[in-house]
């Protein structure tokens, strides 16, 4: 039974979580908001009060008063920084493994933007900077604009309509801001992610580019899209400089004109003289938040984008769900029916109507010529890419019935392209498992053959392996690959190609470990082009052009197939006959 797990706006949620923090920050604006007006009732009392009456007594009094208050200001703006900041950091810690996951499901959906993939987790990365910034107070801050417009007006209804008319021209500023910076913020986000893909692409490239002279090619290519990106984010860097230095100019002037109005009414006996300098003060403060949401617009356009392209994403992969009733370990049967294989994220057909059935202490070889389906079908079996139609069963289970890792632990899979991860060599047999038992770890290198090899290594289990397993030669890392896709004893162990790099040594190891798999009522999967590989196998499936030719008992599938004229590179060398010989024999015959 798979769960619905309701990932719709997950964003939301784990906002709504931090409420109460929010609510305090509400709060402590308000009473910072009430604060701010000390400085400007502290002057129109100096200018209004202290002065005619030459008081020192009140004027220290004051002083002494506006002291406390700005003080308090200086608790609660550090205190709200402080709230703020702590959400960003525990809603980024909340959210992360989700970004994690999502990013995984994206690839395996085909989904994968171009680029790095990383785009989500920068997004999360931009909305806890936007949150641990000034941006959440600014825009906190900005209704408070309608008080100081009352208190201004309060003052006299004059200075409160200049003060509304420049905070209006001062809002459309922002709108004008926002317009300007929309676009070139999400380019950025699709460049940023595009250019540090192909960078990284090159790096991990490197040998070959140069030893093909392609290194300034290549760069030439990186500088050309370092080139847009760049143009990109001077358009926006220039948008938002013109626009907040202008906010900021009109600001002062504002509080120029709100001078002038005050000075006009002071001559027409309508107001005091300190109401003058109180009135430019507070409008000044009032309409600060403005000012400071269009120099910081940048900041927040990225959180609104990245927030924008989380949900999305969260909603798209709103379908996929865990499974709540474990099942146990499979142990039976693989099961295929008519199974119609696209690649993720396409509906180009590679594989079609492959239909078999294994039982436990099988094995299959899987041959056909290049390009003929056998790893779209390998990964459509170990369930890393989807099946358009028919069903891959475990048991009888399909593998969304099943909880991911578990699954996981029932397949053990080695790649073409091995794939060790930086690490130890301990570590990546056991597949990253914490506390993984020392005898698990040597069983499934004794089952590979490999630890002998392995103990050879200068710190043995624990010698790093390097990014991609550099530091190993082509063939330590295949059979390492081999004990890994060995670890925990899983039941269907699919091996792509495992012998391409092997000496005679590692080939007999391989032979060992397909027949290790059988005796242990495991099923193997072979994909092969050369025949050592299919020395241990019961049955063989041909495929060509991504259909199923033949499936049956190796010997009979063999038979059949060599009756055919078969391509020069049909898989498996024991399959052409140009060479003359015996394909029994090359194929090793079941022993
Ligand atoms: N990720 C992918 N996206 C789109 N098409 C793909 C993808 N992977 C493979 N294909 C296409 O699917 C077809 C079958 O490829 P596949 O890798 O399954 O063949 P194969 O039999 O394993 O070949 P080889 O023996 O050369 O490894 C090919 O035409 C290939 O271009």
């Amino acid at each position: 039974m798979a769960a619905e797990v309701k990932l719709g706006t997950p964003l939301w949620r784990a906002v709504h979580r931090y409420r109460t923090a929010f609510i305090t920050v509400a709060i402590l604006s308000a009473v910072l908001n009430v604060l701010l007006l000390g400085g400007s009732i502290y002057m129109m009392l100096v200018y209004d009060s202290v002065l005619p009456s030459h008081s020192l007594p009140t004027l220290f009094s004051l002083l002494a008063m506006i002291t406390i208050v700005y003080a308090f200001q200086a608790l609660f703006d550090m205190m709200r920084s402080r709230i703020l900041n702590d959400v960003g950091s525990a809603l980024d810690q909340n959210m992360q493994p989700l970004v994690q996951r999502a990013i995984s499901e994206a690839a395996l959906r085909g989904g994968r933007f171009s680029g790095d993939g990383m785009t989500p987790m920068r997004d999360l990365d931009n909305i806890r900077a936007f949150l641990s910034g000034t941006g959440p107070t600014t825009l906190i801050d900005l209704p408070w604009i309608v008080f100081f417009l009352v208190v201004l007006s309060m003052l006299h209804i004059w200075l409160g309509v200049t003060a509304l008319v420049g905070a209006l021209i001062m809002i459309g500023m922002t709108w004008m801001t926002d317009r300007a910076t929309k676009a070139p913020t999400q380019e950025i986000g699709q460049l940023t992610s595009y250019r540090s893909g192909m960078a990284e692409s090159n790096l991990r490239h490197v040998e070959v580019l140069t030893a093909l002279g392609m290194r300034e090619r290549m760069r030439d290519r990186w500088s050309e899209v370092n080139k847009v990106y760049l143009a990109s984010n001077d358009r926006l860097a220039r948008s938002v400089a013109v626009l907040g230095g202008s906010s900021k100019v009109f600001r002062m002037f504002l509080q120029s004109a709100i001078l002038t109005v005050g000075a006009l009414l002071v001559i027409d006996g309508k107001a005091s003289g300190g109401v003058i300098f109180a009135s430019s003060i507070l409008s000044g403060r009032s309409l600060a938040p403005i000012d400071t949401a269009i120099a910081n617009w940048r900041g927040f356009a990225s959180a609104r984008a990245g927030w924008r392209r989380l949900n999305d994403l969260f909603a798209r992969l709103s379908a996929a769900g865990d499974a709540v009733v474990q099942l146990p370990r499979p142990s039976k049967e693989l099961l295929v029916e008519q199974v119609v294989i696209a690649p993720p994220g396409t509906q180009r057909v590679t594989v079609q109507h492959a239909q078999f059935r294994l039982g436990a202490g099988d094995a299959l070889g899987i041959i056909g010529p290049s390009a003929a389906g056998k790893t779209s079908l390998a990964r459509a079996l170990i369930g890393v890419w989807p099946v358009l139609r028919g069903s891959v069963r475990l048991d009888g289970a399909t593998r969304d019935q099943w909880d991911p890792e578990r699954f996981g632990e029932a397949i053990g899979y080695l790649p073409q392209t091995v794939e060790l991860l930086e690490g130890t060599v301990a570590e990546n047999i056991a597949r990253f498992e914490p506390d993984a038992p020392s005898e698990v770890i040597i069983a499934a290198a004794q089952a590979a053959g490999v630890h002998d090899l392995v103990v050879a290594l200068p710190q043995g289990y624990e010698t790093p392996v390097g990014s991609d397993g550099t530091q190993l030669s082509a063939g330590q890392r295949q059979r390492i690959g081999l004990a890994r896709a060995l670890y925990g004893n899983p039941f269907l162990v699919l091996l792509d190609e495992p012998n391409s790099n092997l000496d005679q040594a590692g080939e007999e190891a391989l032979e060992h470990a397909i027949a290790g798999v059988r005796a242990r009522g495991g099923i193997a999967i072979v994909i092969a082009h050369r025949p050592s590989a299919l020395a241990r196998v019961s049955h063989v499936l041909f495929m060509r052009d991504g259909r199923q030719e033949a499936f049956g008992p190796r010997d009979e599938v063999l038979a059949k197939i060599m009756s055919k004229p078969i391509p020069i590179n049909a898989g498996v060398e024991a399959a052409d006959n140009s060479r003359g010989e015996a394909p029994r024999k090359a194929a090793g015959g079941e022993r």
